[in-house]
């Protein structure tokens, strides 16, 4: 596929192989869950299989008693890459959208605990509720939006994108040069602050400010 073909690009969830994910890429998030901040991109992955798209119910893996939501925007990869540089690293990006990284916290404490790998904790069946798709060139600065997520309607997490730690440039770089990323693949780039427990029955609204939005019920 060629990254002009946009109306392909739409369809990324069928072409993604694999969804990386960024942790603690805004400090305000890394300081509510009490952690450091990063000196480096800390990456994580989910498999496809956690896509549901709006009409599927977000359920919570079995044995989990603490659900979190965590906004994030995601860059959608236009073209294959692999070891590319900051410097010409939006030539990649075809587009973009927003999704939940639901997680699991009770699985992720345990596994922090015992230095073990997130997988479950993060990459369970219907773990990223994924929105709509925004072509790279319908949105000039993916660092000048705003994220949202409202729960039962009222505001949940609110932040501006210009405040990530890691741009979107140095996360492509950095990332490319351990992962070959596909067209397709969806690039998370970390949630701010406002996570929270989410409980059976929740509404949960999010998207960009006047761009996007979706919505999501809790089973
Ligand atoms: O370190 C923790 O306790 C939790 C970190 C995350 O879940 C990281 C993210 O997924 C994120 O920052 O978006
Ligand atoms: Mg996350």
């Amino acid at each position: 596929m060629n990254i002009s073909d946009m109306s392909s690009l739409a369809n990324f969830r069928n072409l993604a192989t694999k969804i990386v994910c960024v942790g603690r890429n805004y400090k305000d998030h890394a300081l509510e869950l009490g952690n450091a901040i990063p000196m480096k991109p800390m990456l994580f992955v989910k498999t496809v299989n956690s896509f549901i798209v709006e009409g599927e119910p977000i359920v919570a893996p079995p044995g989990c008693q603490n659900l979190h939501q965590e906004v994030e925007l995601g860059v959608v990869i236009g073209k294959k890459a692999s070891k590319i540089s900051k410097s010409n690293a939006m030539d990649y990006i075809g587009g973009y959208t927003v999704a939940l990284d639901m997680t699991a916290r009770d699985f992720q404490d345990e596994a922090k605990k015992a230095g073990a790998p997130w997988f479950l904790a993060k990459s369970f069946d219907g773990s990223c509720p994924v929105g709509g798709f925004i072509p790279s060139s319908d949105l000039q600065n993916p660092h000048d939006v705003e994220l949202f997520c409202k729960i039962n309607g009222k505001d949940q997490q609110r932040c501006r994108t210009d405040v990530m730690i890691f741009d979107i440039p140095t996360l492509l770089e950095y990332t490319t040069q351990f992962f070959t990323l596909e067209v397709g693949d969806v690039v998370l780039t970390g949630t701010p602050a406002g996570v929270t427990k989410i409980n059976s029955g929740d509404v949960i609204e999010f998207g960009i400010t006047g761009r996007i939005e979706s919505k999501f019920l809790v089973n």
